[in-house]
């Protein structure tokens, strides 16, 4: 039988995804669900400028604008989920109990973040659950228009690591499936070295970009100060990462990180923080930081500039929330 895949938040990260698997998959069996760009998606599909897939893509799919629309196109074999990692009332685990109907439907997480998965564990015990480290700098330049540039690489794995035999050969699945489709996907045993190893990009740049309007080369190049203040915030995440038990997680693997962004021409990347942040959505406070400075006081390790860019960032977070009556 075909695939069917639901993509669940056809926004940056989801679009691209959707594409790579319509180069397998017939585009009327993958079935995105939108918000803000349904209007768009709906009637001209979505368009991609990539600089590694190529410039004017089009995909169109089946468009839907919640997931309860979506059943009707079930069941399914894949549900991504690439929405932000935010908490949510009903919360987003709990809205795909319309279409995590049979057993044999694997959940792949598309975020960034840590410790965001157990929800959708506790709700979905038996279904293979995919957790993913997301390497694809995409921007959404206007409704159902996406900017891809530079680098495609996924990394899965289930969660929990010792899920049953079942739940890793879905993982293996699914990594075959990326790859048809022309993607770069890296199945691991545990997935949660690579989850860290990108958060401690994350857990920086996002939120100091976010909070300064500037995108990672600009701030770095925007005083004296800048690229201590950095490398600071680095040292305090690899000091967490360590006492977790993440030990490639260090400060040379910071200031390597460093040394990449200073080599690359201004502007430089914009994280995805920011981009929510120029246009007042809510951000991913928690899953990016506030389950890393929890992960801090369990392990007793001391992480004030954390704590300063957690409570400025929730404060600026909050603001949006206010402002638009919020769309969560
Ligand atoms: N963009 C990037 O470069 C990268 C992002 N990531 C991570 O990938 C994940 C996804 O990020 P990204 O793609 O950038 O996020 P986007 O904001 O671009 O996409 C999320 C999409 O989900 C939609 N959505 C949210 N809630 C609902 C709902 N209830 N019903 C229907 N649609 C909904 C949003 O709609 P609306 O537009 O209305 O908000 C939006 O279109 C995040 O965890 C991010 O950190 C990882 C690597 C790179
Ligand atoms: C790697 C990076 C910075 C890509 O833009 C990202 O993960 C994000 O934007 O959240």
């Amino acid at each position: 039988m075909a695939l069917k895949i639901l993509v669940f938040g056809s926004g940056s990260i989801g679009t691209v995804y959707a594409y790579i698997l319509s180069r397998v998959v017939s585009p009327e069996n993958i079935v995105c669900v939108c918000r803000s760009n349904y209007q768009a998606g709906r009637k001209n599909g979505f368009r991609i400028d990539s600089s590694i897939f190529g410039r004017g893509l089009t995909l169109k799919p089946q468009v839907v604008e919640t997931v309860e629309q979506s059943a009707a196109f079930g069941p399914y074999d894949y549900v991504l989920v690439s929405t932000k990692a935010i908490s949510t009332s009903p919360s987003y685990p709990s809205l795909l109990r319309a279409v995590v109907t049979q057993p044999t439907t694997t959940i792949v997480l598309l975020q960034n973040g840590i410790d965001t998965e157990s929800e959708y564990a506790s709700m979905y015990p038996n279904n293979p659950l995919l957790s993913c480290a997301v390497y694809l700098p995409v921007t959404q330049v206007s409704p159902a228009v996406f900017v891809h540039q530079d680098l495609e690489k996924l990394h899965v794995g289930t969660y929990p690591a010792n899920a049953p035999q079942e739940h890793k050969e879905a993982a293996g699945e699914f990594v075959r499936l990326i790859a048809k489709g022309g993607g770069s996907a890296v199945l691991h045993d545990d997935i949660q070295l690579e989850r860290w190893t990108k958060l401690l990009g994350n857990a920086t740049w996002n939120p100091v970009c976010a909070l300064t309007r500037s995108r990672d080369v600009q701030f770095l190049r925007s005083s004296g100060h800048a690229r201590e203040y950095v490398r600071s915030v680095m040292y305090e995440i690899s000091s967490v990462a360590q006492a977790a038990g993440y030990k490639t997680v260090s400060q040379q693997m910071g200031d390597m990180h460093i040394r990449n962004i200073e080599a690359k021409d201004l502007p430089g990347n914009e994280p995805s923080m920011l981009a929510d942040a120029l246009s007042g959505r809510r951000m991913e406070v928690d899953a990016l930081l506030g389950n890393l400075l929890a992960r801090a006081d369990r392990h007793g390790v001391q992480t004030p500039l954390l704590r300063g860019l957690y409570a400025q960032i929730a404060a600026l977070d909050e603001s949006f929330g206010r402002r638009s009556g919020s769309k969560i």
